[in-house]
């Protein structure tokens, strides 16, 4: 009889023991059903041992033990016990709610192995000697010279070969020479291409890592937009994969996905490919992350949950835009996916790279300083490709009309008239991000949070961007009656009718999270773009992010100016990021771009390093500045952060934990005082943080793990909620 010691999604840090007969310390990682209080339970093993604290009469035995899938492996298992101590976070939560759905249900799962059966060689078959088959079987050499050729291939195709194809592959079995695998359907892929020459750039770095394919090493591939990253990522999966290894790409957004699955699927056909992310069904997730573990996947292509799938063999991880906010979870275990990567590769002693055209000052900061491997690709790939001319129009002096200034649409009109395709960006969506009246100066708030409601027209509607709160627009002012209510500002829909005024004979397309919103829209709007069938694009960063169109000429940037004064210190950051990024959509082919930004500070810093394209010397600059000021990359950070109906009882909690970490106040550590967050009120609780800072992450764990207790045991009442976001990536 042993005792299993059991992870459930409860808030409480600590694992649950019960009795159960069948079990032995090889079934750690297997999901059980177990009472718990009144209720059943689902929960994955982490512990199995022989005595436990709990009574005889309170030890409970599990109702039901899984074995139809195997157990999670040990490496898994280890990173959630990382996640647990790193972010603080209950180990029980930390585990179920990175599980697919499914494996979360208190019911049994199948994993079918849901495809097509392939032969391939194993490693010892991979090195038999043709002629070391006698002469005479004819039809076995040809076989195995077969099979060697193409990595993994039908029975069917090898059945063509011979009539006694399945009796030879069962000799071959028996050698130790052969076996069956199984990939999922849909992988054969019709059109198959081949790498391009790498340019001279992409070939120094593709050798530097391959080169170091077998071990730990992070990679910082910093390239310019257009660059190429694609291709080295591309050329370093085929030597992990023809190592029979697999490969975890990471990117930050599931539109991202359908282009760059396309595209690894055309350059590795044999490979079987699976994609993870939230718009996939629930027992998709399951079988993707059951034929991950069995190696019957090469490629897996996700978003940052895709971190936690369990592998049989990875042997490299790429973070493509690894600078992305969007890989840091930002509720629930707020963990930092790109840095969990980095803990896996690692941990696995495999490589992992990091792609971007500019990288975050933490993962630049590691490269200058040498703890990353610093690659640098600085021209443009495609063999006529520039980078683009970036001009700034001074709204001070040209006055725009309608948010649209005369060289714009000049611009847009040259471009059209030459059969080439532009993008108007700008970063909000809705026709106008405030309604006001023009008597008394009201504006359309939300109830629940502490936003302006954004005037939505097709549907003439207010909503919230925060909480989703809508309702109609008000006929006269709510406040003094009048009936001169306007919308104030710009959003994507009014740039779009305007742009339909002024350019009406160009087909237009309006590209953000309203009309991506059907199923299968974006792959629509993608093919839309490809096949040339739009001629003015008009979005948000959606379109901003990644996307490689190889007939746009001509970026338009629309009002940047508004997050240039923000109060987070990671805000220009932000900025300067999204801009380069959306600059660099344009001129990506033969066909040379043009970048066009509307200011009204011309000369701020963040647009003349745009205007030079010049990431570094601003990044150096960023990080002179977070150092003077004592922000990370030099600092180590964690937010504790309160809820409450009423912000005086947030902040007096977060009182009551500063004052609970006096006695383990050192000199490392520096507590800031307890402020209402930037937007106080969101979903109908206000809100307010606590800011710890230390000199090391060593000693903010200390610090943090010290802490822990004291805040669990702190009075809250029924109302409050906290959390700790470790490395919080906005404040
Ligand atoms: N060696 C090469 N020869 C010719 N064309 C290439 C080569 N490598 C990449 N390209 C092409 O260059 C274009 C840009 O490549 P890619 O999309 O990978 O850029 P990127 O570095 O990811 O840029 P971004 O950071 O803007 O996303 C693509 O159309 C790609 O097909
Ligand atoms: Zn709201």
């Amino acid at each position: 009889m042993a005792i299993i010691r059991v992870a459930l999604d409860v808030p409480l840090d600590c694992l649950f023991d019960y009795v159960s007969e069948e079990t032995s310390s090889t079934d750690i990682g297997l999901r059980v059903r177990v009472p718990f209080g009144k209720r059943e339970a689902i929960g994955i093993i982490l512990d199995v041992c022989a005595a436990t604290q709990i009574t005889a009469d309170k030890l409970k035995p599990i109702h039901q033990l899984y074995r139809e899938i195997p157990p999670l492996p040990h490496d898994l298992i280890e990173l959630y016990r990382f996640c647990n101590r790193y972010y603080h976070h209950p180990i029980g939560q930390v585990v179920m709610n990175s599980l697919p759905a499914l494996l979360r249900k208190t019911r049994s799962v199948t994993c079918k192995p849901d495809g097509v059966l392939l032969w391939k060689l194993t490693s010892i078959g991979q090195t038999v000697g043709i002629d070391t088959i006698p002469a005479r079987s004819k039809t076995k050499r040809e076989l195995l010279r077969l099979l060697q050729q193409n990595r993994q291939t039908t029975a069917a195709f090898l059945g063509e070969i011979t009539p006694h194809t399945r009796k030879l592959l069962r000799e071959l079995v028996a050698s130790g020479w052969a076996e069956e695998t199984v990939v999922s359907r849909g992988q054969q892929t019709t059109t198959v291409t081949t790498a391009p020459a790498a340019t001279a750039e992409q070939a120094e770095a593709i050798a530097a890592m391959t080169a170091m394919a077998n071990q730990f090493t992070p990679w910082l591939l910093q390239g310019v937009t257009g660059s190429g990253k694609t291709e080295v990522y591309l050329q370093v999966a085929a030597t992990i994969l023809a190592q029979q290894k697999q490969v975890l790409i990471l990117v930050p957004e599931i539109n991202l996905t359908p282009q760059l699955e396309a595209i690894f699927r055309q350059r590795f056909p044999a490979s079987p490919l699976i994609s993870l992310h939230s718009g996939v069904t629930d027992n998709e997730r399951l079988q993707g992350w059951c034929q991950a573990q069995h190696q019957q996947t090469g490629i897996v292509l996700g978003t940052r949950l895709a971190i936690f799938t369990p592998f049989a063999n990875l042997g490299l991880i790429v973070i493509d835009e690894e600078q992305d906010s969007s890989f840091k979870q930002q509720d629930g275990l707020r963990y930092s996916a790109r840095d969990l990567a980095i803990y896996r590769a690692k941990q696995l002693d495999i490589p992992i790279i990091l792609g971007s055209a500019t990288p975050s000052l933490e993962s630049y900061y590691h490269a200058i300083n040498g703890h990353y491997k610093h690659l640098r690709l600085r021209t443009r790939a495609a063999s006529q490709a520039r980078l683009p001319a970036i001009r700034c129009i001074d709204l001070r002096i040209v006055k725009a009309q309608e948010g649209l200034t005369e060289p714009v649409l000049n611009a847009l009109r040259e471009t059209t008239a030459q059969n080439l395709q532009s993008l108007v960006f700008i970063n909000r969506r809705g026709y106008a991000p405030v309604l006001l009246c023009k008597s008394c100066r009201w504006t359309a708030t939300c109830t629940r949070c502490s936003s302006r409601l954004v005037f939505h027209l097709p549907a003439r509607q207010l909503r919230c961007h925060y909480c989703g709160y809508q309702q109609s627009v008000p006929s006269a002012c709510p406040q003094c009656g009048d009936q001169d209510i306007l919308p104030f500002g710009h959003g994507t829909q009014r740039i779009e009718s305007a742009l339909i005024n002024h350019l009406p004979d160009a087909r237009i397309m309006r590209v953000d999270r309203d009309s991506i919103r059907r199923k299968h829209a974006w792959q629509a709007i993608l093919t839309t773009i490809q096949q040339k069938k739009v001629d003015i694009l008009v979005g948000t960063q959606l379109l901003a992010k990644g996307h490689d169109f190889p007939n746009l000429a001509l970026v338009c940037i629309i009002n940047p100016d508004a997050s240039l004064y923000s109060a987070d210190f990671r805000a220009e950051e932000q900025l300067f990021t999204q801009l380069m990024q959306v600059a660099g959509r344009a001129g990506r082919a033969e066909t040379p771009g043009t970048v066009l930004i509307q200011t009204e500070f011309p000369h701020h810093p963040i647009y003349q390093a745009l205007m030079r394209q010049d990431y570094d010397h601003y990044a150096q600059q960023m990080l002179k500045d977070r150092q003077a000021m004592n922000f990370p990359p030099f600092a180590y950070q964690a937010a504790l952060r309160a809820e409450a109906p009423v912000i005086q009882d947030a902040l007096a909690f977060l009182g009551k934990a500063s004052a609970a970490s006096q006695n383990r106040h050192s000199k490392q550590i520096q507590l800031f005082d307890p402020v209402p967050a930037p937007m106080m009120r969101l979903n109908g609780m206000e809100r307010a943080q606590l800011l710890v800072q230390a000199d090391s992450r060593k000693s903010l764990q200390h610090f943090l793990t010290d802490w822990q207790p004291h805040l669990v045991a702190l009075p809250t009442g029924s109302k409050l909620r906290w959390h700790l976001d470790i490395d919080p990536i906005s404040l």
